[in-house]
C-alpha cells in the first residue's frame, strides 16, 4: 500500500484531485425517520483522516442507518452529512472513487466468481491495490473460482472487504467487518484496517465486538436510540468510568457454582457481589490485599477452587453495558 502522511493527502503524484480532509466525515443533527419514527435522532459524528472511528451501539440503535446516510444510500430527513466536504447523495459520482463501502450483508452480486469480482472492481480505479497481493492477504485464493452465492458468510465478508478497499479509498465504511469471521481472518482484517489508517484513510466501522473496538479504534462513538451517548478514545472512556470512591472490581471465577449472597455476607457491607455467570462473581468495593485473601479463604472453606482472580481494569464492554443498560433490544 502507498504510504501516505497522516493528514490524508496523497503526495505520490498518482492523484491530484484536491480533497478536503479534516474531518473526513462530518455529520450534524442527522435525523432519519421510518414510518414517522426517528431511528436516527439528531446524531453528530466526525471521523478524521488517518484514524479509525468505531461506532458502537445495541441492535437497532441506528448505526447502519447513519452509515448508509454517509454512504449516500439513504437521504437524511434533517441535518447535514459531509464526506470529504461533499454531500454523499448530491455528489455521489464525485465521491464514488474516493470512498470504500463494505455493507453488512456484503452487498455483492451473487452470480459472479469471487476473484472475477475483485478484478472487475479493481479495473474501475486508476491506481488499484495489486489484487494478487490483496487476495493472498485476505485468503481469497482458496475460493477464487467460487460464485458469491456459494461462499460461506466469512468468505463473503472477506471478499466484500477486499472490494471495499481495492480502490485505495480515502474514506472507508465497514459495517461489522469481521462479523462471522474465524479468528485467523479477523486478525488479517484488523491488520488491513490498521494499514488503511496508517496510509491516511478515514476508517469508520460499526461493530459489536468490543475487543475489535479496543484494538483498532482511535475514537469510539457510542450510539443508542439514534443519538450519540458517549464518545472518546478507549482510554478516555475507561478513565471516565473510574469510580470516584476508588472502588475496584475483582472478577472471581471458581470451579463450581458459588453463592454471591454468602460471599457478600462474608466481605461486609462495603462490597457488592454480583453473579456474572454460574461460577463467576464480581466483587466491587474498596479491594485491598485482605479482600483477596478473604475471597480465596471463603472459597477454600467450601472446598471450591478459585480458578481465576482478575482485579482490574474494567473493559470497554463494562463501560458499554453501563451506558446502554442490560435489557435486550
Ligand atoms: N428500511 C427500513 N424501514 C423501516 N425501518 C427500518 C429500515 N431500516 C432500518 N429500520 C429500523 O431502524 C432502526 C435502526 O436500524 P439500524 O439498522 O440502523 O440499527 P443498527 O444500530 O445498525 O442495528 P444492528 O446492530 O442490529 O445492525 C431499527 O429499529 C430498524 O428496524
Amino acid at each position: 500500500m502507498t504510504r501516505r502522511p497522516r493528514d490524508g493527502a496523497r503526495h505520490d503524484g498518482l492523484d491530484s484531485r484536491p480533497v478536503p480532509h479534516s474531518p473526513a466525515v462530518e455529520v450534524h443533527g442527522l435525523v432519519k425517520r421510518y414510518d414517522g419514527r426517528a431511528v436516527v435522532d439528531g446524531l453528530d459524528l466526525t471521523a478524521a483522516a488517518g484514524a479509525v472511528t468505531a461506532v458502537l451501539g445495541p441492535n437497532g440503535a441506528g448505526k447502519t442507518t447513519t452509515v448508509e446516510c454517509c454512504e449516500g444510500l439513504r437521504a437524511p430527513d434533517a441535518g447535514t452529512v459531509r464526506v470529504l466536504g461533499l454531500d454523499p447523495v448530491a455528489d455521489g459520482r464525485a465521491l464514488r472513487p474516493l470512498v470504500g463501502v463494505m455493507l453488512q450483508d456484503g452487498g455483492l452480486p451473487t452470480g459472479v466468481r469471487a476473484r472475477e469480482m475483485l478484478d472487475h472492481v479493481a479495473r474501475m480505479y486508476a491506481t488499484p491495490l495489486p489484487t494478487d497481493e490483496l487476495a493472498a492477504r485476505l485468503g481469497l485464493d482458496a475460493f477464487a473460482r467460487t460464485t458469491v452465492r456459494r461462499l460461506s458468510g466469512g468468505q463473503r465478508q472477506r471478499l466484500a472487504l477486499a472490494v471495499a478497499v481495492v480502490g485505495r479509498p480515502r474514506v472507508v465504511f465497514l459495517d461489522e467487518p469481521s462479523a462471522g469471521m474465524d479468528p485467523q481472518s479477523r486478525l488479517a482484517v484488523w491488520e488491513l484496517v490498521r494499514e488503511l489508517r496508517d496510509d491516511g484513510a478515514a476508517v469508520v466501522l460499526t461493530t459489536h465486538l468490543m475487543e475489535e473496538a479496543e484494538d483498532l479504534a482511535d475514537l469510539v462513538v457510542v450510539v443508542d436510540h439514534g443519538t450519540v451517548i458517549a464518545r472518546g478514545s478507549v482510554p478516555e472512556l475507561l478513565a471516565a468510568d473510574v469510580d470516584p470512591r476508588g472502588a475496584a472490581t475483582l472478577v472471581v471465577q471458581a470451579d463450581a457454582d458459588v453463592d454471591p449472597g454468602g460471599l457478600a455476607a462474608h466481605l461486609g457491607a462495603a462490597f457488592t457481589v454480583e453473579r456474572r455467570s454460574g461460577s463467576t462473581l464480581t466483587v466491587t468495593g474498596p479491594v485491598v490485599p485482605a479482600t483477596v485473601a478473604a475471597v480465596t479463604g471463603w472459597a477454600a472453606a467450601r472446598d471450591v477452587l478459585v480458578t481465576r482472580l482478575d482485579l482490574g481494569r474494567r473493559t470497554l464492554e463494562d463501560v458499554f453495558l453501563d451506558l446502554t443498560g442490560r435489557s435486550l433490544r
